[in-house]
């Protein structure tokens, strides 16, 4: 784990000459990031310059865009902690590895400071943002450009396929092209959206995500026989092979939220690349019930699918006790059983 330290958003007082008296000093905690870092396209580098010259995604910025167009206070209810610091943007484009001609979907893009990050590396992004005023926000701040499309959706409604996939290959001139996934997520869809695009890899080939420290944390690393350990662990390491990347102090964040944030990266799989089961429904039906019981033996908890006797002998003949219980199974223990369980 790579505590962000050095992404802390520290930076030099303004000389004299730049400060502006009747600007509000930002809080002790959130101080301007260092600028000058964006690098932005022509199509973006007014609606990511301030007057100053700097970047435009420090603490007076967002209060700034906040502002704007009458006052939107933060909801929290749709997770919105803004990012103030434009280095923590770079670090999550360059952990998806974006580069010119990709085409990337945002969600949540709120005043825009992760989508000016994600345009300047010369992606195409299309940002999906559930709250209207923040759409508003967004397209005012870039205008049109070919290389930005505001979708006001919910994320969780979003059909992919039939919003996304036109977008993606219109983009790659109809040749085989996987997008990406990059997002300052709200935290409570957090795991709705890895349950979403992670086994869609036909048409995503990386998702990086901000979530919660905790919740990053517990997807990429949660060790067998802990109380962390759930079916979404088997779900992500069927789909994806996930890693943490960085974490990220909550006073990055406007308004300052009660955790800090963490960087997680999933590389999705493709199809062929899954785990073989007979059926991906059944054998997370599997997983599921077993879990229900997590303390319980296996062999009590799957009795609906077959005998106690039959369990203990899948259990015996992949090498597990048979008395086993389902925080001792990694995902391909789990793949296993499944596949040697008569009835499944
Ligand atoms: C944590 S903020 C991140 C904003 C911006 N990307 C940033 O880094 O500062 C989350 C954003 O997601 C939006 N949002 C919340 N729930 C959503 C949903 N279900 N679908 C799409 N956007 C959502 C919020 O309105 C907000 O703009």
């Amino acid at each position: 784990m790579v505590a962000l330290t050095s992404l802390s958003p520290h930076s030099p007082r303004p000389s004299p000459s730049t400060a502006n008296p009747r600007r509000r000093p930002p809080p002790p905690h959130v101080t301007a990031p260092p600028r000058g870092h964006i690098r932005p396209t022509a199509a973006v580098a007014s609606a990511t310059t301030n007057s100053d010259g700097g970047t435009a995604d420090d603490y007076h910025s967002t209060i700034r865009s906040l502002n704007s167009h009458g006052r939107h206070v933060p909801r929290k209810s749709l997770g919105q902690n803004y990012m103030l610091n434009t280095r923590v943007n770079e670090e999550l484009v360059a952990a998806a590895g974006v580069e010119e001609g990709d085409v990337v979907l945002e969600i949540g893009p709120g005043t825009g400071s992760l989508t000016a990050a994600l345009l300047a590396a010369g992606a195409t992004v299309v940002a999906v943002e559930k709250d209207k005023n923040m759409a508003a926000l967004v397209k005012d701040r870039f205008g049109s450009t070919h290389q930005l499309k505001i979708i006001e959706e919910d994320i969780t409604k979003f059909h992919v396929h039939s919003h996304f996939l036109p977008i993606l290959e219109e983009k790659s001139h109809h040749k085989k092209k996987y997008a990406k996934v990059v997002s300052n997520l709200p935290f409570n869809v957090s795991t709705e959206v890895v349950k979403q695009i992670l086994p869609m890899g036909d048409v995503f080939s990386v998702m990086v995500l901000m979530l919660q420290d905790e919740t990053a944390l517990r997807l990429a690393n949660a060790a067998i026989q802990t109380p962390e350990y759930r079916p979404i662990n088997v779900f992500v390491n069927f789909y994806s092979e996930p890693e943490y990347k960085f974490k990220v102090e909550r006073a990055n964040f406007f308004p300052q939220p009660k955790v800090d944030g963490g960087v997680i990266r999933f590389k999705l799989k493709k199809a062929g690349e899954y785990p073989h089961v007979s059926s991906n429904k059944s054998f997370f039906a599997m997983v599921n019930s077993a879990f229900n019981g997590k303390r319980k033996m296996l062999r009590k908890s799957l009795q609906h699918i077959c005998s106690s006797a039959d369990i203990e002998a899948a259990l015996t003949n992949i090498g597990l006790p048979a008395t086993a219980r389902p925080s001792d199974l990694v995902m391909d223990d789990f793949v296993r059983l499944h596949n040697h369980l008569p009835k499944v």
